[in-house]
Parts: structure tokens; C-alpha cells; sequence
């Protein structure tokens, strides 16, 4: 069907020459509105050559490509691209031209990447053990991505306050990394982008000349990024920014609200500023209960994102958390795409378990790097349950995750590795039929704690059988000591792995689902259920769900615990040229992060939330505001007031706005009434 555009979409499409900054509501049609805009571009003469768009991921930036193909009839189309790949451009066309030294790049998932941190973690900071806790590696890895998002090398994070509170280990550290990268000759994808920037800063354009840059996602763009698009645009280049400041949820790598919401605007003289304010993903209900959450956050909100009329209704709903069953089964009937998101991936690990124990099929969207198999606790249970039911790990032969599953025990079990033992008990183990206990028995000799943490571990060693219920099984290994190894039980900003909450929820649903020890191996190990009537659920975690869009979704593990507001840990310091971030302790973030979440939906929206009596009150009283006690529910749900929305949704949908009271609606719910009626579309 062909789509109309709106006013406020032509009026981005026929922007003149200038500057311009673009706020879209999420679902606001952005791409449509770029395609249309490069295309009045081309067709007004201006050579696409001259036209660079730059976009937040591959995919995103290969489809755009593909639509202005079939738009402007031709392969010659503007330059389209990541971040990442314009630099990488620029520093294979300097090293070509001798203007830098020749080095091989590694990304964040080759092991010769991991070994580098590992080994400059260990350097600097002393670490007298040659196995790291995965927790400690991980802040680490965030220090050296607060640092390299702002191009800070060791001398300066060390004069710098921002980063020198952090511990001094970490500074050191660092300095070892940075080292240990230019002896190997390596570079990573964040040292592309700052040597990108040098370059543009030092005028070596390497032959790029643009009359029209166009950045989308601009939230989510940091310091370096930033300054990259500056040194890019000249005199006479146009430069659109298109981005919603309320879906800036990367600040961890640096992006910061303000940004877009300030300093482009600095930078970029007399950017006129259009709005996007109207969504064709979703209805009414979700429309004012997202609103209303994101007013929350000390960003003015200037425009509501408001329901096209076009739009359909989205069903919202809110379940206990004890529904996550009976929620999914019916989502599975409903037509349409199927999504389950979450602030943590042990919560996705619980909905993984629940989806096999329905038989329902499913697919992570990071291609399974989340899922059950390669998580420390799943790891320990499984191999524990193993050697209680059959005395050995025999059902792992020949499993394509066998090697996860082992590792996940190791890396859990607490055995406070030593230099290459942990190495020789996987490869021991990954020989077949080998024997657990001898292996294991043959390396934990050297020290004291070791012998003492294998023979609490063997104590399990006694024969159960397939038909003892799991949750008793799951008992004998706790008290076996087998959790108490795993993890931390904290979620940083980045990190939203935490392993302590992937055993409750483990422990509730085996509890609950009454499964036998036989029945339950079968559903882990079995590669679960690949053809059916309904389309695969998608899997992941919020961060990554950011551009998307399913027919039905699920945001399940909405706990005040699991969405670090609080947490130290997670704050981040910044050079902004700005100013100071404007809250520390995250909440805002997270509220963004939980904005985008519920934003994906289109016909269905369930928000599976803890048991909380406050939280009923506040639904049965159609309240909305903050709550100024500790909730159990995420607060979030309580200030999106569901109830409301609800309410004066239908009355929009029936038409009944008119005959009700003004003060039937909230003074807020008014003004979203008022701005639909304003709507000239
Ligand atoms: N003028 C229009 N009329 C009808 N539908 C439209 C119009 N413009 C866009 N759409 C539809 O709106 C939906 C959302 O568009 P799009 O995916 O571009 O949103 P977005 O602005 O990128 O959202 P997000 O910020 O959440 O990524 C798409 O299904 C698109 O086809």
C-alpha cells in the first residue's frame, strides 16, 4: 500500500539547504521520510556521491541502501554507512597511502581481543590469580570503553578526575592495553573511529567531499562520532541530525542525551528543527503511557508522540510474573510477530525455559550469544544433574554446545583457576567419554581451597534417576555448594548478565512446572522446537531491540532490582564539553531504556511485572505519579498509569471524547487530546 506522507514528513523531505535537527517519536516513519528526502535530493540534481547517510548498525544502513536503490532506479546511490565502516574507509585509505602504520583489526569477539584485556588486566592491576572473575574483567572493559568513546589515553585518565576516582587499578591497566595493542599491531574498531577523527581533524579528507550529511540515531552518537560529522562538514554542507534524545540508552559508551539535545545545536549553526511527533506503530493506550513515563526524566518533553489515527488499537496489559506461561501460549495463537524483551538476560533465560517447556520455537536476535547455553548457572546445573541421574556427562557427546555447557562450569564452579589449568580441565573434559571427577581430581591437587571445593562438588556423586522431580535435584547440587561460585548478583548498565538472579529464576520455575529430572534434561538439551504453525519468538535484551518493531510483544522481568537506577556501579562520568550528566544514579537512563522497550509494540503490549500490592492500588486508583516508596514492580509501570490511558484511549476510539467532562482527563491527558485534535495529517 502506498503511504502519504504527513506535513510534518513532507516538510523534512523539501528541507532547503542548512542545518537541520529532526526529533522523531519512536515508529514516526523516519526511513520513509530519508528515502523520500535523498530522493527530492537526486532528483533536484545534486549528484549522489555528494550525499552521505549515516546509520547506527549494518543491517539498518544495508536495508536504507537497498530501498534508495529501488527508489532512484540505480546502483548509483549516496554513500551509506555505519560509524565504523566510514572509518574504517579512511584508516585503510591512509594506511594505504603510508599515512599510518599497517595494522590488523580485531573486534570485541576474537579471542586475541579477550586476551589482550585479560592479560592487561592481570599486568596492571597485579592480579596475583591467573583466573579473573568475568565481573571484574567486564568493569574493566567498560573503563577502557568510557575511555577510548572519548579518545582519553592513559596519561590523561590519569590526570583526569572523571576517570582517575575510578580505581587506579584500572588506569594502569589500561596503559598495559593501549601497550599490548601496539606491540601486537592490532586496532580495534573504537581506536578506528579516533583515528578516523584525527585524520578529518587534521584536513586528510582522503578524498571525501560531502554537500548533504544525514545522521540517524544521533541519541545514541558519542563525543568522538560527533566530532567526526564536524570535521566531515564544510562551509556549505548541510548536516540533518535525526534522532529522539528520549531513546539515548548507549551512555555507557559515551552517547549522552545532551548531545543531541544541545550540542548539535552548537555546533551546527542554525539548524532548524522540525518534529516527527506522530507513530504508525501503535494506539492510543501505549501512546499516553509512554508519554507519561518519559515526562519523568528532566528533559522537557516539547511534543507528545501521538497515535496516527490510521494507527490500530495495541492491546496493553499488565500480568504477574507467575503468568509468563499462560501469556506466551496465548501470544503464540495471536497472528503476527513475536517478540520477548528484557533488562536482563536471566530473565530471558527464564522465558527461554518456559518457551521449551511449551514447545514453542524461538531465536535470539544476538544469534544466541544470550542464550541458556552459555550461562554460568545452566552450565553447573546441567553437568550436576548429569552426574546425580547418570554418573556421568555421556548426553553431552556430540552436543554442538557441549563446549558452553562445560565452560559455564568451570567458569562458575569457583575454582579459582591457576595459569593453564583451566585450559587443561576443558580440554580434558572435551575428549570423549572422559571421566568428570578424574579429570578434574588430576589438576585441583595444588592447593588447599582447590581440593576442598572439588571434593564438595564429587559429594554429589550418588545415582538419582530420571523420574526425580528437577527442583529436588536442583536442591542436592545448592547444597553441594554448586551456585555458590556463580557470579555477581548486580546488573550494570552494560552488563545485564546477572547470574545470581538466573538460579531464582531457575529454582522458581522448576519449582512451579514440577518437571522430572529426565523431562527437564530432555528440554535443555534438546535443540527445542523448530517448525510450527506460529512465527519464532524473538529473544533480547532491551538494549537490543532499539529500530525494531513486532506485532506482539512481551517486556517480561519488569522488577525495581533488575533495572540498576541505583546501582554505583553503573554511573558513569563524562567530558562532555556539555555539562555534568544531568542525573547520576541512571534512573534516566534506565526509564529511556524502558521507553524503548514497550515503544516496539504494535497490536500487543504485555508488561509482566512482580507480584506488588502498591502497584495494584495505584492501577485500581488510575494514579500515574513516581512513587516516593522502594516498589517491587519496576516504578516505571507505576508512572506509565496504564489505567488511564486505557480509559481515556477508549474514549478516543468511541468517540466520546466530546460528551465527556475536561475534567474527566488529566490536565496532561488533555494536552495529548489537544495536540490529536491540532494533528493536521
Ligand atoms: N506516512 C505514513 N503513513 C503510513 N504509515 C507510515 C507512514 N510513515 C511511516 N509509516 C510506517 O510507520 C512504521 C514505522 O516506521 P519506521 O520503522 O521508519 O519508524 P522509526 O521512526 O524508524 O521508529 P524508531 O524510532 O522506533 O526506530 C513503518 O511500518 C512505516 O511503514
Amino acid at each position: 500500500m502506498k503511504k502519504s506522507l504527513t506535513w510534518e514528513q513532507k516538510r523534512i523531505v523539501s528541507h532547503e539547504n542548512g542545518n537541520a535537527l529532526v526529533m522523531a517519536v519512536p515508529g514516526s516513519g523516519k526511513t520513509i521520510t530519508l528515502v523520500k528526502r535523498v530522493e527530492r535530493l537526486v532528483k533536484s540534481g545534486i549528484d549522489p556521491r555528494s550525499i552521505l547517510i549515516l546509520m547506527y548498525n549494518k543491517s539498518v544502513s544495508q536495508t536504507f541502501a537497498a530501498k534508495l536503490r529501488v527508489v532512484l532506479k540505480s546502483n548509483a546511490i549516496p554513500e551509506v554507512r555505519t560509524f565504523h565502516s566510514l572509518a574504517l574507509k579512511l584508516v585503510s585509505n591512509a594506511e594505504h597511502q603510508q599515512i599510518l602504520k599497517k595494522k590488523e583489526l580485531v573486534s570485541s569477539d576474537d579471542y586475541r581481543y579477550a586476551q589482550i584485556v585479560r592479560q592487561s588486566y592481570r599486568e596492571g592491576a597485579d592480579h596475583k590469580q591467573n583466573f579473573i572473575p568475568s565481573d571484574e574483567i567486564e568493569e574493566f572493559e567498560l573503563f577502557i570503553t568510557r575511555c577510548r568513546a572519548e579518545a582519553v589515553t592513559p596519561d590523561e585518565a590519569a590526570s583526569d578526575p572523571t576517570f582517575s576516582k575510578s580505581k587506579p587499578e584500572h588506569i594502569r591497566a589500561y596503559k598495559r592495553y593501549c601497550d599490548l595493542l601496539e606491540e601486537y599491531d592490532l586496532r580495534t574498531f573504537d581506536d578506528c573511529l579516533i583515528e578516523a577523527g584525527l585524520l578529518l581533524r587534521g584536513n586528510q579528507y582522503l578524498g571525501m567531499n560531502f554537500k548533504h550529511i544525514i545522521v540517524d540515531e544521533y541519541q545514541d552518537v558519542n563525543l568522538i562520532q560527533h566530532e567526526m560529522i564536524r570535521s566531515l562538514a564544510k562551509e556549505d554542507t548541510s548536516v540533518m541530525a535525526v534522532g529522539d534524545i528520549n531513546q539515548c540508552i548507549y551512555e555507557w559508551r559515551g552517547a549522552r542525551p545532551d548531545f543531541i539535545g544541545g550540542l548539535f545545536e552548537k555546533h551546527f549553526k542554525n539548524a532548524k528543527v522540525y518534529h516527527l511527533s506522530c507513530t504508525f506503530r501503535f494506539g492510543h493506550t501505549l501512546s499516553l503511557m509512554s508519554n507519561s513515563v518519559i515526562r519523568r526524566n528532566s528533559t522537557k518533553l516539547s511534543k507528545l508522540c501521538i497515535s496516527h489515527p490510521s494507527t490500530p488499537k495495541t492491546n496493553v496489559r499488565i500480568y504477574s510474573d507467575n503468568s509468563l506461561p499462560a501469556v506466551l501460549s496465548q501470544m503464540s495463537e495471536a497472528s503476527g510477530t513475536q517478540a520477548i524483551l528484557s533488562r536482563t538476560k536471566a530473565s530471558l533465560a527464564e522465558a527461554e525455559m518456559v518457551l521449551r517447556l511449551c514447545g514453542l520455537p524461538f531465536r535470539y536476535l544476538d544469534q544466541g550469544a544470550s542464550s541458556l547455553y552459555k550461562r554460568a548457572e545452566v552450565g553447573l546445573l546441567v553437568v550436576g544433574a548429569l552426574m546425580c541421574v547418570y554418573g556421568n556427562l555421556g548426553r553431552l557427546e556430540n552436543h554442538p554446545e557441549k563446549q558452553s555447557l562445560i565452560s559455564g562450569f568451570l567458569d562458575g564452579g569457583g575454582f579459582q583457576w591457576k595459569k593453564g589449568q583451566r585450559k587443561e580441565a576443558l580440554n580434558g573434559l572435551m575428549t570423549a567419554n572422559t571421566d568428570l571427577w578424574a579429570v578434574l581430581g588430576g589438576i585441583c591437587v595444588g592447593s588447599h581451597y582447590q581440593k576442598e571445593r572439588f571434593e564438595k562438588l564429587t559429594s554429589v556423586r550418588q545415582k538419582d534417576n530420571e523420574d526425580a522431580l528437577a527442583i529436588g535435584i536442583f536442591y542436592i547440587l545448592e547444597k553441594a555448594g554448586y551456585f555458590t561460585g556463580v557470579g555477581s548478583a548486580g546488573v550494570t548498565r552494560r552488563n545485564s548478565n546477572d547470574k545470581y538472579r538466573g538460579i531464582e529464576k531457575i529454582e522458581k520455575l522448576l519449582k512451579s512446572s514440577k518437571v522430572n529430572a529426565g523431562t527437564f534434561l530432555n528440554l535443555i538439551l534438546n535443540s527445542g522446537r523448530r517448525n510450527d504453525d506460529c512465527e519464532p519468538f524473538v529473544l533480547s535484551t532491551l538494549h537490543g531491540c532499539k529500530g525494531l518493531e513486532w506485532d506482539n510483544v512481551a517486556v517480561i522481568g519488569l522488577h525495581e532490582k533488575d533495572f540498576p537506577c541505583g546501582y554505583p556501579g553503573a554511573t558513569l562520568g563524562s567530558r562532555s564539553p556539555v555539562k555534568e550528566p544531568m542525573v547520576k544514579d541512571g534512573t534516566e537512563e534506565e526509564r529511556r531504556l524502558f521507553y524503548v522497550g514497550i515503544t516496539r509494540a504494535k497490536r500487543q503490549l504485555n508488561l509482566m511485572v512482580p507480584a506488588d500490592e502498591g502497584l495494584a492500588i495505584w492501577l485500581k486508583n488510575a494514579w500515574d505519579s513516581t512513587p516516593k516508596k522502594t516498589t517491587t514492580a519496576l516504578r516505571f509501570v507505576y508512572e506509565a498509569g496504564w489505567t488511564a490511558c486505557a480509559l481515556t484511549s477508549d474514549a478516543i476510539y468511541n468517540n466520546s471524547v466530546e460528551v465527556k467532562q475536561k475534567s474527566d482527563f488529566s490536565k496532561f491527558h488533555q494536552w495529548y487530546l489537544r495536540d490529536l485534535q491540532r494533528l493536521k495529517v
